[in-house]
């Protein structure tokens, strides 16, 4: 963490974020390279359609998100914003693009800077989560409604967990050094949502690389709560993801009936 300069805000009064307005961030300027050779990976398509759209309708299909600022690859927001016109999103939501950078953390900062006033309780969802359902979504809103200033949606791990040390040569066996309690160890997804005051602050002091937003806000002594995530929130990381994706997707078109 670096020297804090500003003061630790307090997050805004539970009490006004029953009926604060709600925007989306979604980090989108990845480049994918565990997915392999491709387009930037929030462009590749599932069931024809890109990631980005079924992300940015995700978010959309909660009634309570009225702005969705996606985050573009640094060279790619023009391109990115036609192929967001060119696809139906419900009228109720206003969408923005702006160019990313090069960590997800400096995305979701410049995808922050962009949000106008007036959005008091910020989402960020990673693009490469396209499938989550709303009901998840709700449940963190609601949440952080309830007066938390930043909420996770987590699974529990099927795998059992081991630390290890690193290896002596590259590739090499790593000694392992513990097995934690994986009853209390959960695995975090997206959307995460904040306090935009608690979110924003966490943005403008916390330095280093930390792989989540909550993580950024944990560093601050603020309280995270973890709420049930969903497992068709995964994230869409290596190959064998997208075909998952492909068939957790055309399971619910069958089952929407087209
Ligand atoms: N410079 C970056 C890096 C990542 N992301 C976004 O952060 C989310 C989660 O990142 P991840 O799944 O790791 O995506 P990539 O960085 O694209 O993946 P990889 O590490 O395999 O390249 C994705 O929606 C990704 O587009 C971003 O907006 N800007
Ligand atoms: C934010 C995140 O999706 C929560 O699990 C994850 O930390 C992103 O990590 P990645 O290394 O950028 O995939």
């Amino acid at each position: 963490m670096s020297d804090d300069p500003l003061p630790t805000p307090s997050p805004n009064p539970a009490s006004d974020r029953t009926t604060a307005r709600t925007a989306a961030v979604i980090p989108a300027a990845g480049r994918g390279v565990r997915l392999g050779p491709g387009a930037p990976k929030a462009l590749r398509t599932l069931g024809g359609t890109p990631m980005l759209v079924h992300a940015v309708r995700a978010m959309a299909d909660s009634r309570a998100v009225s702005l969705v600022v996606v985050v573009a690859p640094p060279d790619g927001a023009a391109e990115v914003k036609s192929l967001l016109d060119t696809h139906a999103l419900p009228e109720r939501t206003d969408v923005l693009v702006v160019p990313g950078g090069e960590s997800r953390q400096e995305s979701v900062k410049l995808g922050l800077d962009a949000l106008p006033p007036g959005y008091d309780i910020v989402l960020v969802h990673d693009a490469a989560r396209p499938l989550v359902p709303v009901d998840t979504v709700d449940a963190v809103i609601e949440a952080v409604r309830d007066g938390a200033p930043a909420v996770v949606p987590v699974l529990p791990l099927s795998d059992t967990v081991k630390q290890v040390e690193p290896a002596a040569a590259p590739g090499g066996p790593e000694p392992v050094v513990a097995t934690p309690d994986r009853s209390l160890l959960r695995a975090v997804q997206t959307p995460q949502g904040f306090d935009r005051a608690t979110l924003e602050h966490a943005h403008a002091t916390v330095t280093g690389n930390v792989t989540d937003d909550a993580g950024m806000v944990e560093q601050l002594g603020t309280t995270v709560v973890a709420v049930p995530g969903h497992e068709e929130a995964f994230k869409v990381t290596r190959p064998l993801d997208l075909v998952l994706a492909e068939a957790v997707l055309a399971r619910r078109r069958l089952n929407d009936g087209f």
